[in-house]
């Protein structure tokens, strides 16, 4: 009979730190899809990473308790090697990699001697996945930052877990790597069903590599789903603010705005307002023009109302142009 237990799930989980009554994770309960990337987001102290290590076994929930595949998954206490055995963490700390060995030692090494034709065709497996084969000979002491990290992440799957937990990994990593990590990384989940359980502080890196988006506050869950049911349509302000540099404007500046409201927040996002060419109404000033490489980034003010947003034809305005302008959309909360 098919095992009709939810792949990793949390029931009721709750962790308060010693002295800090209102810190940690407050009964929360979550269930993550096997096979997909699930992203936890929230502003530092939300209780992200403490959730991601009752996950994988490092920390003791105070009640509740995850369950892997039906079993509950053992807290530290209960086991000689913290963690479930299932799944492998990585975070961005490259420290666990021995300098003075080759990369393809550093991987090997996690294998049995006992078989070593498939300690030789999983190491080169790891290695092809996170494209590192061409650095396979060379000292890691050598290596950059990026490239030290995707070492961290093939240790983390030569022995090939079920679940992969990254905290923060990218963080030290420049952006044009962080980019192809995040690429290989989706590749890998598409290719091997692996399940990628991420945190983040990157809007951009979540809402591109994410299938499932947690939105955490306070150490609680305020809202879920996909990141772009999440982007298009926040049902909290805190996760606009999270998931996008939006204008946040009070009922008086929205008013300058031309929109009338009576919620307290009118949240517009940039690419919802164009600068358009009127001749009759130039109410709006540019007051910075930021080049963005693809697109401009501009700053326009009216009545000591600054709104940011984007204008796909560079080089059309200067600062100090006038201008005219369209929301198309905009949230109230
Ligand atoms: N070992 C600990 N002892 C006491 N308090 C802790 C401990 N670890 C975390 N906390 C507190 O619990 C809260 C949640 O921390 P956590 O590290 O889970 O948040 P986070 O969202 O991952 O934050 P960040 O994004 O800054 O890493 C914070 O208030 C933090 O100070």
């Amino acid at each position: 009979m098919a095992n009709q237990s939810p792949f990793l799930e949390a029931q009721s989980v709750s962790k308060i730190y010693p002295g800090k009554q209102s810190a940690g994770v407050k009964t929360t309960t979550l269930s993550i899809a096997q096979g997909k990337i699930t992203a936890i987001i929230g502003e530092s102290g939300s209780g992200k990473s403490t959730l991601l290590k009752m996950l994988y076994g490092l920390l003791s929930p105070d009640e509740g308790e995850v369950k892997f595949k039906g079993d509950r998954v053992w807290g530290p206490e209960e086991k000689l090697i913290p963690g479930h055995d299932a799944m492998r963490m990585v975070t961005q700390d490259t420290d666990g990699l021995n300098v003075f060995a080759k990369v393809w030692d550093n991987i090997a090494v996690l294998l049995p001697n006992t078989d070593v034709a498939a300690k030789e065709e999983n190491t080169q497996r790891v290695l092809q996945q996170l494209n590192i084969t061409r650095i396979a000979d060379k000292q890691v002491t050598f290596l950059s930052g990026g490239e030290k990290q995707r070492v961290a992440i093939a240790r983390a799957l030569v022995t090939k877990p079920e679940v992969l937990l990254l905290d923060e990994p990218f963080n030290q990593v420049d952006t044009s790597f962080r980019e192809g990590l995040q690429q290989d990384i989706r590749q890998i989940v598409k290719e091997t069903g692996l399940t990628v359980i991420m945190v983040s502080h990157d809007p951009a890196e979540v809402l591109s590599m994410a299938d499932e988006l947690i939105v955490l506050k306070d150490g609680e869950i305020l809202e879920a789903g996909h990141p772009k049911q999440l982007y298009q349509k926040p049902q909290n302000l805190y996760t606009a603010r999270l998931l996008t540099g939006c204008n946040i404007l009070n009922q008086s500046e929205a008013a300058v705005c031309g929109i009338h409201s009576d919620k307290e927040h009118i949240v517009i996002y940039p690419e919802w307002v164009r600068p358009t060419t009127s001749w009759t109404r130039k109410d709006w000033m540019i007051k910075q023009v930021l080049f963005k490489g693809s697109h401009e980034g501009l700053l326009v003010e009216k009545n000591e109302v600054t709104l940011r947003l984007l204008n796909d034809q560079p080089d059309k305005y200067q600062e100090g142009d006038k201008v005219h302008i369209k929301i198309s959309r905009y949230l109230e909360f």
